[in-house]
C-alpha cells in the first residue's frame, strides 16, 4: 500500500502545561478553536486525505447498496398510552427521522401525530426528549439540530397536534416534568454565555437551572424555582410523582449513578410555584444513587445501589425519612444486576434483571416485593417498555444479534400473565439461521473473567483466516447488551467477518463494581480486558492479528485509541468514532466536566498521573511493536458538542506528525470529519448508513477484507 503525505499542521512548540511539576507539551492547542481559519482549513486538508482513500474501496457501491437494502425494514418502537389514545415510533426503513404516530385504539388506522422529517430536506432536525402532560391534552417536545446536545422545546396539543407557540431555548440535559393541573412543565436550562450555543462551541455548560413554564407565557417569564450557585456542576433533575402531590428533585455532579434526594410537597405550596422551591433534603449525599419507581402517600418506592451494588428496591416513608426506617422491598440479587423496575397496573412492578448479560424479565407485588412470575424471554436484551401506574397493560421491547425485533403486549388483569406476539420486526433477505451466537469467558491480565459475545456464520472453520471487528466501549456504567443492526449482517454475510463484542469493566453487566473496577485508577483493567480478547479470540483461531480490527465510540473511541497505542502488534486497524482522545484537558469543554467521575482530572496530582499513562494524544508509540501503527480512522462531526471535535483533529494531528513520515508506516492514519453531525444520538439514516459504508469500505481495505455475494 502506497505511503500517504499528510497535510502539513502547525506545530505550536511554545505551548507547554505543567501539570504538578511535569511539563506537557500541547503542539495543536490551536486546533481547540472550531472557528479558526486554520482550524477549518485543517479539517478541510484531513478530508481531502481521507476521502479519496475510503472511494476508493473497489467495493464501496456494492456496501453501499447492501446496507442501504438491509437497512430498509420496517422498525417500530413499542405503543405507548397518554390520554384516550396510543402513540408508537415508527420507521418505513429509510426515513431519516422515525415518526410518531397516534391511535384511538390498538386496532384503528394511524394517523401522523409529529414527523420530524418534515422539518428539514436532509433530516438533520431529531426529536430529543418529549413528554405528555398528565391528561394527554398537550405534548412537550424537545428537538436537536445536528446532533448537537442544545435542544429547543416546543409544544403541540393533544390528539390535535395543533402547535402552540411556547419556545424555549437554552435547553440542554433536561428534565420535562408536567404538573398535574396541565399548566406547566419543570425544565432545565443553562445561562446565556459568550458567543455561539449551536453545538459547534466548546464552552463549558456550567449552572444549569431548574424552571416552571407555564403553558401560554414567553420563556423570559418563566419561573427560577431551583439552582445550586455553589455547586456550578450540579444538574437538576426533576420528576412529578405518579399522584401528582410532590416534585423529586435529583441532584447530581458527574456521571456516576449517584445523586441526591430532595422533594417538594407541591400542594402545600400555599402561593404555588412562583420562585425558588422550598425542598426537604432526604438525602444529601452522593453516596449512592436513587431512582423513583412510584409512591403511595408518604411511602415512596426507589431503586437504589445504596450499599446494594447491584442495586435493590426500598421503600422510603417521608414521615420518617431516616436511613434507619427504610424498608427493603426487593433485595439485592447477588446473580443479576438490577437494571429497572416500573410500576404498572397500580400494584405491580416489571422489574428487569441483567443475567450474564441478558435480560431477565419479573413481575412483583408492590406491596410485599414478593416476586410472582417471570416472563419468558430468548437470549438477548429488553430495549424498550412502555407501561404506568395506571396502565393495565405494557409492551416490551426485546432484540437480540439475530432477531430485528418482537414487541410483546400483556394484559396485566388477566392471571396467569399469557404475554401475546404484538409485532415481529422482520428484515427482507436476512436469514438469522445461518449465524450463531456464542458467549465465552475469558481471563483478563489479571485473571478476572470477562463475557463476550461472538456471532458469525454458523459451521465456521477456527483457523485463524476471518476477519474480525472486536466492539467495546467500558465506562459510565454502560453495559454492552445483545443488539441487533442490519449493517453487522452484511459484515458477517458478505465479508465472511466474525463480530466480537467484549463487555469489558466499566460497565454494568455485573453493577456498580464492575463499572468501578474499569474507572479511574482502574481504567487499564478495561483497556488489558479488550486486548485480552482479541488475545482469545486469536488463540482460539477465529483470528490472527493481521485481520483483527477494532471499534468503539465516544468512551469506546478512547478504549481504540489507547488499545491502538499500547498493542500496535496485536490490531490491524481501529476506527475510533468520536472518542475522548485527550485525557489532559477533556474536562474544559462542554459537559466533560461531569465525565470526571469515571476518568479523574489532571488538575489534581494523584489523578493527573493516571491520566497521562493512557491518554491516547500522550502515548503515541514512537516505534510501534509489530512495526508500524495500524491502520486508524478516526470519525467526528463538526456539532459533536458532547465529546468536541478537537480531541480527534489533535490525535490525528500528532499520528500523522509522529508517525506519518516513517518508512515503515504504510498503514494509513486517516479522520473523517462530517459536517451537521453530532455525537450520535438523532443522526440521520442517510447520514448513519454514509458512515457504516465508509467504515467498511476503510476495513476493507485495511483487513484485507473479501466481498462474496
Ligand atoms: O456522553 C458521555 C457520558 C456517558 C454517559 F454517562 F452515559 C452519559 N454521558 C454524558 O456526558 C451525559 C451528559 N448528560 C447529562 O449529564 C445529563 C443530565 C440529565 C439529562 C441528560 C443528560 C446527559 O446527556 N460521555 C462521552 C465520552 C465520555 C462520556
Amino acid at each position: 500500500m502506497g505511503k500517504f503525505t499528510y497535510p502539513e499542521a502547525r506545530r505550536d512548540e511554545s505551548v507547554v502545561e505543567d501539570y504538578h511539576g511535569t511539563k506537557i507539551n500541547d503542539p495543536y492547542r490551536w486546533l481547540e478553536d472550531p472557528d479558526a481559519e486554520e482550524t477549518k482549513a485543517f479539517v478541510d486538508a484531513q478530508n481531502e486525505v481521507s476521502k479519496p482513500f475510503i472511494e476508493a474501496c473497489p467495493v464501496r457501491e456494492k456496501l453501499l447498496k447492501r446496507i442501504t437494502e438491509v437497512w430498509d425494514y420496517a422498525k417500530y418502537g413499542c405503543p405507548f398510552k397518554r390520554g384516550d389514545n396510543y402513540y408508537y415510533f415508527h420507521n418505513t426503513g429509510l426515513q431519516n427521522q422515525s415518526v410518531m404516530y397516534i391511535q384511538d385504539s390498538l386496532d384503528a388506522e394511524p394517523r401522523v401525530f409529529f414527523d420530524p422529517n418534515k422539518l428539514t430536506t436532509d433530516g438533520t432536525i431529531s426529536l430529543r426528549g418529549h413528554a405528555f402532560s398528565e391528561n394527554g391534552a398537550y405534548w412537550a417536545y424537545g428537538l436537536s439540530e445536528s446532533g448537537s446536545d442544545w435542544i429547543t422545546m416546543k409544544f403541540k396539543k393533544a390528539p390535535s397536534s395543533e402547535d402552540m407557540p411556547d419556545t424555549l431555548k437554552k435547553v440542554k440535559f433536561s428534565s420535562m416534568a408536567w404538573t398535574h393541573d396541565h399548566k406547566g412543565i419543570f425544565y432545565n436550562r443553562y445561562p446565556d454565555q459568550e458567543g455561539k450555543s449551536d453545538g459547534t462551541e466548546t464552552t463549558s455548560n456550567l449552572h444549569q437551572k431548574l424552571y416552571y413554564h407555564r403553558l401560554g407565557t414567553d420563556q423570559d417569564q418563566d419561573i427560577l424555582v431551583g439552582e445550586t450557585p455553589d455547586h456550578p456542576k450540579w444538574m437538576m433533575g426533576a420528576e412529578v410523582t405518579d399522584c401528582g402531590r410532590y416534585l423529586i428533585l435529583t441532584p447530581r455532579e458527574g456521571c456516576d449513578p449517584v445523586n441526591r434526594l430532595y422533594y417538594v410537597d407541591l400542594e402545600g405550596l400555599k402561593d404555588g410555584i412562583n420562585g425558588i422551591l422550598p425542598y426537604t433534603k432526604v438525602v444529601d449525599n452522593f453516596d449512592a444513587e436513587y431512582e423513583y419507581i412510584t409512591n403511595n402517600g408518604t411511602v415512596f418506592t426507589f431503586k437504589t445501589n445504596k450499599d446494594a451494588p447491584r442495586y435493590k428496591v426500598i421503600n422510603i416513608d417521608l414521615a420518617k425519612p431516616e436511613p434507619e426506617n427504610w424498608q427493603t422491598l426487593i433485595d439485592e440479587d447477588k446473580s443479576a444486576v438490577l437494571e429497572w423496575v416500573g410500576c404498572v397496573n397500580d400494584t405491580k412492578l416489571v422489574v428487569c434483571y441483567l443475567h450474564d448479560v441478558k435480560s431477565e424479565l419479573f413481575i412483583y407485588d408492590l406491596a410485599t416485593g414478593t416476586r410472582e412470575t417471570q416472563l419468558p424471554l430468548d437470549v438477548g436484551s429488553i430495549v424498550g417498555y412502555s407501561g404506568r401506574r395506571k396502565d393495565k397493560e405494557i409492551f416490551y421491547h426485546f432484540m437480540s444479534f439475530l432477531t430485528p425485533g418482537t414487541i410483546y403486549h400483556l394484559n396485566m388483569e388477566k392471571t396467569p400473565y399469557e404475554p401475546k406476539l404484538f409485532r415481529e420486526i422482520t428484515v427482507k433477505g436476512f436469514d438469522a439461521s445461518q449465524f450463531q451466537i456464542e458467549q465465552q469467558f475469558y481471563k483478563s491480565k489479571d485473571g478476572t473473567k470477562i463475557p463476550m459475545f461472538i456471532v458469525h456464520k454458523k459451521d465456521l472453520k477456527l483457523d485463524g483466516s476471518h476477519p474480525v471487528i472486536l466492539y467495546g466501549y467500558g465506562g459510565f456504567s454502560i453495559s454492552i447488551t445483545p443488539s441487533f443492526s442490519p449493517s453487522r449482517t452484511v459484515f458477517l454475510q458478505h465479508l465472511g467477518g466474525v463480530y466480537a463484542v467484549a463487555n469489558i469493566r466499566g460497565g454494568n453487566e455485573y453493577g456498580e463494581t464492575w463499572h468501578k473496577n474499569g474507572t479511574l485508577g482502574n481504567k487499564q483493567n478495561g483497556f488489558d480486558d479488550f486486548q485480552a480478547a482479541a488475545e482469545h479470540l486469536i488463540a482460539n483461531k477465529y483470528t490472527s492479528p493481521g485481520k483483527i480490527a477494532i471499534n468503539g465510540g465516544s468512551n469506546g473511541g478512547l478504549l481504540v485509541g489507547a488499545s491502538l497505542n499500547q498493542r500496535p502488534d496485536l490490531f490491524a486497524a481501529g476506527v475510533a468514532q468520536v472518542g475522548v482522545l485527550d485525557m489532559l484537558r477533556f474536562h474544559k469543554f462542554t459537559i466533560g466536566h461531569a465525565w470526571i467521575t469515571d476518568y479523574g482530572s489532571s488538575d489534581d496530582p494523584k489523578q493527573f498521573q493516571w491520566l497521562v499513562k493512557y491518554s491516547p494524544l500522550h502515548n503515541i508509540p514512537k516505534d510501534p511493536k509489530g512495526g508500524q501503527y495500524p491502520a486508524i480512522l478516526l470519525l467526528t462531526g463538526d456539532h459533536d458538542d458532547r465529546v468536541v471535535p478537537l480531541h480527534s483533529l489533535k490525535f490525528i494531528a500528532e499520528l500523522q506528525h509522529s508517525l506519518g513520515k516513517k518508512e515503515g508506516q504504510t498503514n494509513p492514519l486517516l479522520i473523517r470529519v462530517d459536517t451537521k453531525s453530532g455525537h450520535g444520538a438523532g443522526k440521520p439514516t442517510a447520514k448513519v448508513i454514509e458512515e457504516i459504508t465508509d467504515l467498511y469500505s476503510f476495513l476493507y481495505q485495511t483487513i484485507g477484507l473479501a466481498w462474496t455475494d
